[in-house]
């Protein structure tokens, strides 16, 4: 860890060095536009390791071969004008909100029309901007105005696309490889980052299984985006295969987030433009408050059926992975 940040504190200021810059861990982070404000630091306390070489940090995700986004012309957004708006069902990115409530935020009127709010965040108070409870509680998507919407950027309901408001620190832990922390307080509710990577063809993600050394446990950093998967769909991109996001060699720091049994983030699906649903980002919001310096994580096989969870089933567990996550209710095996 001394021999990589030397390199880069003393001589990563000196010309000449590019090629050698784009491979350093500390340049490609000092790169993201937040690094003044929310910066992403590294540190080892505990051993000598470094970062594996051929990982990039990258502070969005990237379009892998044949993945396209939806041309300009089929984007569509709201014409809300008072962004003030794009918290009720009014607002054509909150249309497809699957809204069963009958909670708190309550009805109102637009003109004639009847409204309800079906914003997935809170709108006062010192909670603003944080995921409702009813919502974390969930696995729904949640709807975002985005680029292609008449409401500004100021607009509430642009949480996950303004991105990251949180200090990130990737740490060395005592027994589970890097893990992520934050170096300030975060309350239950608060976006902490997107998970990134390279998007991939489905077909792709297979070749890249069939190819890995680390085998089955390539799929700890593939998440299938199929939240909107159908083979019904009149989208044939929705009908699936989905597209996959590998993490392993591109991604941002959520990509070194430990699993727990019981986590203190739950990842969701985040769709901004509908036209683009096959490309919906995965975002980590926190299910509860988190001091600073705890560790963060998630649970990598939430929301899979007991009956498809290896963990529960003793007859698997002797070619598993034993699960380190310390806690309570530890299932005791990954994968
Ligand atoms: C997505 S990576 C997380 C970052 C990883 N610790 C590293 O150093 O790159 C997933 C890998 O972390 C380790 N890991 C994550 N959670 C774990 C847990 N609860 N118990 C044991 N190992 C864990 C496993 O080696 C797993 O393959």
């Amino acid at each position: 860890m001394e021999a990589a940040t030397k390199q880069h504190f003393f001589h990563h200021g000196e010309p000449g060095l590019e090629a050698e810059k784009q491979h350093c861990h500390f340049c490609q982070i000092r790169s993201f536009a937040t690094r003044s404000r929310f910066p992403v630091t590294i540190v080892n306390t505990e051993d000598d390791a470094v970062l594996d070489p051929h990982f990039r940090f990258v502070d969005s995700s990237i379009l892998g071969k044949g993945v396209e986004p939806t041309k300009g012309e089929f984007l569509t957004g709201c014409e809300c004008v008072d962004a003030e708006d794009c918290q009720y069902s009014t607002c054509t990115c909150l249309q497809d909100v699957d809204d069963d409530s009958t909670d708190d935020e309550g009805v109102s009127t637009y003109g004639e029309t009847p409204r309800r709010k079906v914003y997935a965040y809170h709108s006062h108070g010192t909670k603003v901007g944080h995921l409702r409870s009813k919502i974390l509680a969930s696995r729904n998507p949640i709807y975002e105005c985005h680029e292609s919407c008449a409401c500004g950027s100021d607009c509430p309901n642009r949480v996950v696309e303004r991105g990251r408001k949180i200090p990130l620190q990737i740490f060395r832990t005592e027994n589970r490889g890097w893990g992520v922390r934050s170096t300030v307080d975060i309350k239950k509710g608060q976006f902490v980052d997107r998970y990134m990577g390279e998007i991939i063809t489905a077909q792709e993600a297979n070749r890249r299984r069939a190819k890995s050394h680390i085998a089955q446990r390539k799929d700890v950093y593939l998440f299938a985006l199929d939240k909107f998967s159908d083979p019904e769909s009149y989208d044939e991109r929705l009908r699936g295969p989905p597209l996959e996001v590998d993490g392993e060699f591109m991604s941002g720091p959520t990509r070194f987030v430990n699993h727990s049994c019981e986590p203190n983030m739950r990842i969701f699906a985040r769709v901004g433009d509908h036209a683009d649903k096959h490309l919906h980002d995965l975002a980590l919001f926190a299910i509860r408050d988190i001091p600073r310096g705890e560790e963060l994580t998630f649970d990598y096989v939430d929301g899979i059926d007991d009956s498809e969870n290896d963990a529960l089933d003793p007859e698997k567990h002797k070619d598993m992975s034993r699960c380190l996550c310390g806690s309570p209710s530890c299932r005791g095996y990954l994968w």
